[in-house]
């Protein structure tokens, strides 16, 4: 399969972007400007046209203040073919077309786009629902079929849910099967990406400096095998809380650093490196499985302070055939620049020199920069409902 390349991103009423067509080379494009510019914004942009995914928890965000409704489109080549992606989004609702017809996110290049960016380090501190959501957003994407189980899957829980919450606990044998056999193939499609993942991440994390190992393992609630019985034996405690109790839904991914949980003893340096490693290590997976790159979307390369870190990053744009890289300063060897002010984007001429090299770091190269806090928010991304 050919490399999916973005032509050109046109949006309308997409937060603070002026109305406009962006048209992209192959190669890095950089995008800097003073912050709140709107570089984010582009990307985010970006995404979800690219993948139809966003980890906003209201899509009204994303629609410009004081409108009702927003519009994002990409222009996708791939394999020698133009595909328009559009996105329509109005309140509570968002619909996908693939050159004039409507499709769901799972029929858009399953390959499409990696997105990195500073909030990634909640993956590591924030809570395991964002690492569900990261692993399940991987998964959806990698396999069509898996997409569809979860979302199934999650249906049946909220369902199950109003069941017990109505004490129906007659019914449950009925939801137990449906459960089971959803929940079931969710958690072993998890285990068989887990063994490639942890190897992926484990490899870019040396390669980031680490010298601390990383581990990849799936904490479950239940077992395919014991998960019918588990459900059974909860019971009384499932009526009481009117919940789920068990179940790939309440999973994690624990990330173990140097033999320690990252999420209790890694530093906020030694974080954003893992943070970095997860998302190298999907843009394998995805290499791997569609055997082209994805185009990557690197939102602000200047807030990995550490110069190994940055530098990483910046070669990881350049390795791929496309990426949108964004700073508060140029990207350098940039094929296209553009500088962010107000929602709106203008050619510059290329950078040709090095930036200036980011302060001298006291740690040890790749690690444990303590510097600014990250910023807070879901850390990973999941497919929110399609439009009706
Ligand atoms: N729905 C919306 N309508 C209008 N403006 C919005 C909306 N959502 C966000 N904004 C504004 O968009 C602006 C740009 O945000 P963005 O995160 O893209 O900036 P940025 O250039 O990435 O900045 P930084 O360098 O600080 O990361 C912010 O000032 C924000 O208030």
């Amino acid at each position: 399969m050919a490399p999916v390349r973005l032509e050109s991103l046109s949006t309308l009423n997409y937060r603070n972007l002026a109305p406009e067509t962006l048209s992209f080379p192959a190669g890095v494009t950089g995008i800097f400007g003073e912050n709140g510019a709107g570089k984010t914004n582009l990307l985010e942009a970006a995404y979800l046209a690219l993948t139809g995914q966003t980890d906003v928890t209201r899509l009204e965000q994303l629609i410009q203040a004081g409108e009702t409704e927003a519009y994002v489109r990409a222009d996708v080549q791939q394999g020698g073919s133009l595909s328009i992606q559009e996105v329509g989004l109005g309140r509570g609702r968002r619909q996908l077309k693939v050159d004039g017809v409507r499709v769901r996110t799972g029929d858009l290049p399953r390959g499409g786009a990696v997105w990195i960016r500073p909030e990634d380090s909640e993956l590591v501190f924030g809570a395991p629902a964002g690492r569900r959501a990261y692993l399940d957003s991987l998964l959806s994407r990698l396999s069509a079929r898996y997409g569809q189980q979860l979302s199934r899957y999650e249906r049946t829980v909220s369902q199950r849910n109003a069941a017990l919450r109505g004490g129906e606990e007659w019914a449950m044998h009925v939801w137990d099967d449906v459960l089971v056999k959803l929940g079931t193939e969710i958690m072993l499609v998890r285990r068989r990406a887990l063994t490639r993942l942890d190897e992926l991440a484990r490899e870019a994390n040396a390669g980031l400096g680490s010298r601390k190992t990383l581990t990849l393992t799936l904490s479950e609630s239940t077992a395919p095998e014991t998960y019918a019985a588990d459900l059974q034996s909860r019971r009384a405690e499932e009526l009481a809380r009117g919940s789920t109790v068990t179940g790939p839904h309440r999973d994690d991914l624990t990330l173990t650093l140097g033999g320690f949980p990252a999420s209790e003893y890694a530093s906020r340096g030694e974080g954003r490196t893992v943070a970095l490693a997860l998302r190298r290590a999907e843009l394998e997976l995805l290499r791997e499985k569609f055997g082209e790159d994805p185009v990557l979307l690197l939102d602000d390369f200047t807030a990995e302070l550490d110069p190994h870190r940055r530098q990483f990053l910046l070669d990881l744009a350049a390795s791929v055939p496309q990426a949108i890289v964004t700073g508060t300063e140029c990207a350098p060897g940039a094929a296209l620049t553009l500088r962010a002010h107000s929602g709106r984007f203008t050619p510059e001429p290329p950078l040709t020199e090095p930036p200036l090299p980011a302060s001298p770091s006291l740690d040890p190269p790749g690690l444990e920069s303590t510097a600014e806090p990250v910023g807070a928010g879901g850390a990973a991304l999941r497919s929110g409902g399609e439009g009706p």
